[in-house]
């Protein structure tokens, strides 16, 4: 089943939780919504699900509006983050729940219900714990227990709200590499919030990432990855440095002094320039008087002193600190730090030592300019 979401706006008092929200997603579709807590992925969800009302827009599923249609019509399948099995029900009784709850003319025999729950529990991989009761079971069982209920009504859709939210990173990963596969399986069109970038780039045929109430950008893990539409998309995808400074004719002049020229500026006449270089698109290297110019004299990369480096399993990840930033300069983290990461064996290789002066030059940046900064 396809989902056409249309201008969905909602307002909770003053404050507004969801602003003209368009989507399309097709069927048999796996899609990430991703976004810090209070952008309004949750009530998104709630009202793809009937639990929630749009003020404006509309919901079609497959062309047809839901408008009029209640929640228990729309064959919808939901997983929480705290998906409350019944504590006194075994995890066969807990799956066979939404079977039994038919009307009568629906309801599936007592032969079929047992075909269907013990094939569900194979598909989640415990169909050897079907008598225990939800204490017995592990979070990551129950999460998986969470889903074959779900499933076992056969919904149209899957809505997932931060199903493993609760759980510990090694059984998150565990649990979403499954999930990836079950989805592969069923192809139940289904959509995934979490808050967490690596699990929307990993799980999902496509992300969309929201903020404030309102989709920044849509698309495939790696159109998302590779280009980053807004500095708000740059910021939430991963460790990022901000390099501000001012751009002129296709070249940025950072407040630290390094130059560069970028595509991304070739329209700009003096606009405030903000450039994202993620930690790995910085080449390290150590300082010697003038390697960082290149042939006109012009810097082209950063000076500075290794503050500090992390060196756990492959990466290195070093912190930097500038050494000639301008008066104003306000740059890279927070904090002023510069992240670097390289892999631990060309640290190793190169023998690097805290406290020592080294150049960091972007391979890698994205720039965005603030045309109304201009002068
Ligand atoms: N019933 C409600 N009444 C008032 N405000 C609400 C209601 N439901 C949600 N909100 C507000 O709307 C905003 C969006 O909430 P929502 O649950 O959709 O966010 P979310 O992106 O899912 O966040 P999280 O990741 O923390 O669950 C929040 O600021 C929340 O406080």
């Amino acid at each position: 089943m396809s989902i056409e979401i249309r201008n969905v706006s909602k307002q909770f008092g003053d404050f507004q939780a969801l602003r003209d929200v368009s989507l399309d997603i097709k069927s048999g579709e796996l899609i990430a919504l991703l976004g810090p807590s209070g952008c309004g992925k949750t009530t998104l969800l709630r009202i793809i699900a009937g639990l929630e009302t749009a003020d404006v827009g509309t919901i079609h599923f497959s062309g047809e509006d839901t408008t009029d249609v209640h929640v228990r019509d729309r064959n919808v399948g939901f997983v929480f983050q705290h998906y409350a099995l019944f504590r006194h029900m075994t995890v066969f009784e807990n799956v066979a729940f939404g079977l039994r709850i038919k009307p009568r003319k629906e309801r599936p025999s007592e032969a079929v219900i047992k075909e269907k729950v013990m094939k569900l529990l194979k598909l989640v991989q415990l169909d050897w714990i079907a008598d225990r009761f939800p204490s017995q079971l592990s979070g990551g069982q129950r999460q998986r227990i969470a889903l074959a209920r779900a499933l076992a009504v056969e919904p149209k859709v899957l809505l997932l709200d931060e199903p493993f939210g609760a759980l510990d990173a090694k059984v998150r990963k565990e649990l979403r590499r499954w999930l990836r596969q079950l989805h592969d399986e069923l192809h139940v069109t289904s959509i995934f919030v979490t808050h967490d970038q690596e699990e929307a780039l990993e799980v999902a045929d496509r992300v969309v990432v929201i903020n404030q109430g309102k989709i920044e950008q849509e698309g495939t893990p790696q159109q998302v990855w590779d280009n980053p539409a807004t500095p708000f998309v740059y910021g939430f995808l991963g460790d990022v440095n901000l390099f501000k400074g001012r751009a002129r004719d296709g070249r940025v002049y950072l407040d630290d002094g390094m130059q560069m020229d970028s595509s991304d500026a070739s329209g700009a006449h003096d606009s405030q320039a903000f450039a994202y270089v993620r930690p790995h698109d910085l080449e390290v290297e150590r300082y010697s008087p003038g390697q960082n110019l290149d042939a006109q004299g012009r810097p082209t990369g950063i000076v500075a002193q290794l503050s500090r480096a992390i060196v756990v399993g492959p990466i290195a990840r070093l912190e930097l600190i500038p050494s000639e930033t301008t008066p104003n300069a306000s740059n890279a983290g927070e904090d002023g730090l510069i992240e670097a990461q390289i892999p631990a064996q060309q640290f190793k290789d190169m023998g690097l030592r805290e406290g020592e002066t080294l150049v960091v030059t972007p391979r890698r940046a994205k720039v965005f300019l603030d045309e109304a900064a201009g002068i």
